[in-house]
């Protein structure tokens, strides 16, 4: 199984669920060593052509043209459905199969800056991270009450990491306050509701990310260890010693975000 839920079937439907299990998902291993080498291989052996370069990173769009009213849709490749089939299918958090998928690579000294995904898309995103680590940030927009207690507390349920009561409360009450994840190789971060709704998103610009916000250190830090699958190039450097504060960034990351747009469009003129 390739992701896990412990006792609640992961359906957005279930109330009952707490809000900080229906807003952040973040499994460490969801791709095999197999899958993450093969992946990375399409990657670099499609065409030229495919990458966009942008100012800060360069991208592969696969899925067709988001445009404001929908998708131009174009079929994603088999080794592409091959990982998107299984994120819709094990976590039935979108009600179709993702039909939209941007790759983006990233220097040591390259991010994104804070944003929030288009309108078109439906608000969940599932991003599998390879290569080097980095820190996402989440920023609550400005129009939400900024939050004084920036002290959290990281819940482990098993393969989830999950944002703990406190943060839930301020979500809740409309007190957001700024957090980070760390995206470790082979893990998948799924952020949907407020998480996507009500937060920017970004990664800096730097070669240093600083661990002091991050809600999964300890998970992703532990799987990051333990695993022997992991290049030497890829490795957290600490660089203060215990507790780790933060990671230096030393080779290149790439990122899969997976998305549905829910309107697609067959035909061009038909907008
Ligand atoms: O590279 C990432 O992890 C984030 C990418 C992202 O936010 C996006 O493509 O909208
Ligand atoms: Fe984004």
């Amino acid at each position: 199984m390739w992701i896990v839920s412990t006792s609640s079937p992961l359906d957005p439907s279930h109330d009952n669920l707490p809000l900080f299990i229906r807003v952040l998902f973040f499994l460490p291993s969801a791709l095999s060593f197999a899958l993450r080498y093969s992946t990375e291989k399409q990657i670099y052996n499609s065409p030229i052509s495919k990458w966009t370069a942008l100012k800060n990173r360069r991208l592969q769009n696969w899925g067709g043209v988001v445009h404001e009213k929908g998708l131009l849709p174009q079929a994603l490749p088999p080794w592409l459905t091959k990982i998107t089939e299984r994120i819709y299918k094990d976590t039935g958090l979108f009600p179709s199969a993702i039909n939209h998928v941007l790759i983006n690579e990233y220097f040591p000294d390259q991010g994104i800056m804070p944003h929030q995904d288009g309108p078109a898309y439906f608000p969940v995103a599932a991003i599998l991270s390879l290569g080097c680590p980095a820190v996402m940030n989440f920023s609550p927009h400005l129009k939400l009450t900024a939050c004084n207690d920036v002290a959290r507390n990281t819940e482990i349920d098993t393969d989830f990491v999950s944002l703990k009561d406190d943060l839930n409360n301020d979500i809740s009450s409309n007190h957001h306050c700024p957090f980070s994840v760390l995206l470790t190789p082979c893990s998948l971060l799924i952020f949907k509701d407020e998480a996507y709704l009500d937060y920017l998103h970004g990664i800096e610009d730097t070669t240093v990310h600083h661990l002091d916000n991050v809600v999964n250190t300890f998970e992703a830090m532990k799987q990051h260890k333990n695993s022997c699958l992991l290049g030497s190039e890829d490795r957290v450097e600490a660089r203060s010693t215990d507790p780790i504060m933060s990671i230096q960034r030393t080779s290149t990351r790439i990122s899969l975000t997976c998305r549905l747009v829910s309107k697609v469009h067959k035909n061009l003129f038909k907008f």
